[in-house]
């Protein structure tokens, strides 16, 4: 394992204890089974979505915070924009995260009808609830960090709480796990994306070519999420021509000063570009002549 991920499940294993310290299992189980349910995750039917990510630092770009006052406002333009939901992160070693953050912009994103995801390095049950109670409707599951009966017990957690997953792979080894894992689970009622992670966790740089490489690789019948490194309009229309039906994107939209108009210049290229394909795929069934 990477040198930041077993650094960042340390990290995670600390916290857990220090709030397993504060609240038993069995006191947050019934206080989150008792929660009217987070906003839905919808996907367009035009054919891409993009999930904004609210980080103030990251290891890779540094201190994000210089364009945003507050998680509030950000994560606003973020729905406004036309997000399909939102990922806080609450890890605070690395990322500058906290739980206050997710609890925040879920109370403001609430109105918009728009979930918001936990981003953190989970490895218990308990921190899918503890996401829950902060108003969270989703979570992010890394592969890479667990074996496979705990990934069961995360994805069987996050299905209780009726929240979505966004299960994170970051090599072919990752997504045969995913694949595995997925299979035990056919016909259970809940929602997964499977995501594909193109930054190197130990050089921190970005490797765009994996989304080629592993495009066909991805596990059918999950929505599939480019992630990492998509910066401009032109890295989005590269991503939707591959296949990925969303992208999760961070650090470009915390490093713009106007979130809302990149989102919405992010999403009308991708809407076209999927759009574009599908049409291509109906001449192509139709028997019509198309250009290469
Ligand atoms: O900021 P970027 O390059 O747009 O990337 C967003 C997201 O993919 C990245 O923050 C991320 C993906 N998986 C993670 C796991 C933990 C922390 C961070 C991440």
């Amino acid at each position: 394992m990477s040198g930041l991920l077993t650094q960042m499940t340390q990290s995670s294993l600390d916290r857990l204890e220090q709030a397993r310290a504060r609240e038993s299992e069995k006191a947050l189980w019934a206080r989150v089974s008792d929660m009217p349910p987070a906003p839905a995750l919808r996907l367009s039917p035009e054919g891409f979505d993009i999930i904004a990510e609210c980080k103030l630092h990251s290891p890779s770009a540094g201190d994000l915070s210089a364009n945003t006052s507050d998680v509030e406002s950000r994560v606003t333009d973020y729905a406004c924009g036309g997000a399909c939901a939102v990922s806080v992160l609450t890890e605070p070693l690395r990322f500058g995260g906290q739980l206050e953050h997710l609890t925040r912009a879920a109370r403001v994103l609430a109105p918009h009808d728009v979930p918001v995801m936990r981003k953190d390095f989970l490895v218990d049950p308990y921190q899918v609830m503890e996401g829950r109670a902060a108003g969270a409707g989703g979570v992010l599951v890394i592969v890479r960090m667990l074996d496979k009966s705990r990934i069961t017990a995360l994805l069987d957690c996050a299905a209780m709480l009726k929240m979505f997953v966004l299960l994170e792979a970051f090599d072919a080894a990752d997504l045969e796990v995913a694949s595995e894992v997925l299979a035990q689970r056919r016909g259970h009622d809940e929602q997964i994306l499977v995501g594909l992670n193109c930054r190197d966790l130990d050089k921190l740089t970005v490797e765009f070519s994996r989304l080629s490489e592993l495009a066909d690789s991805m596990p059918s019948g999950y929505p599939p999420v480019a992630e990492s490194g998509v910066l401009t309009p032109d890295d989005v229309e590269n991503a939707v021509g591959l296949g990925y039906r969303v992208a999760l994107i961070g650090t470009t939209l915390m490093n713009s000063p106007k979130p809302r108009e990149l989102l919405g210049k992010m999403l009308a290229t991708g809407r076209q570009t999927a759009m574009s394909l599908t049409t291509r795929k109906l001449r192509i069934a139709k028997g019509e002549a198309v250009e290469e």
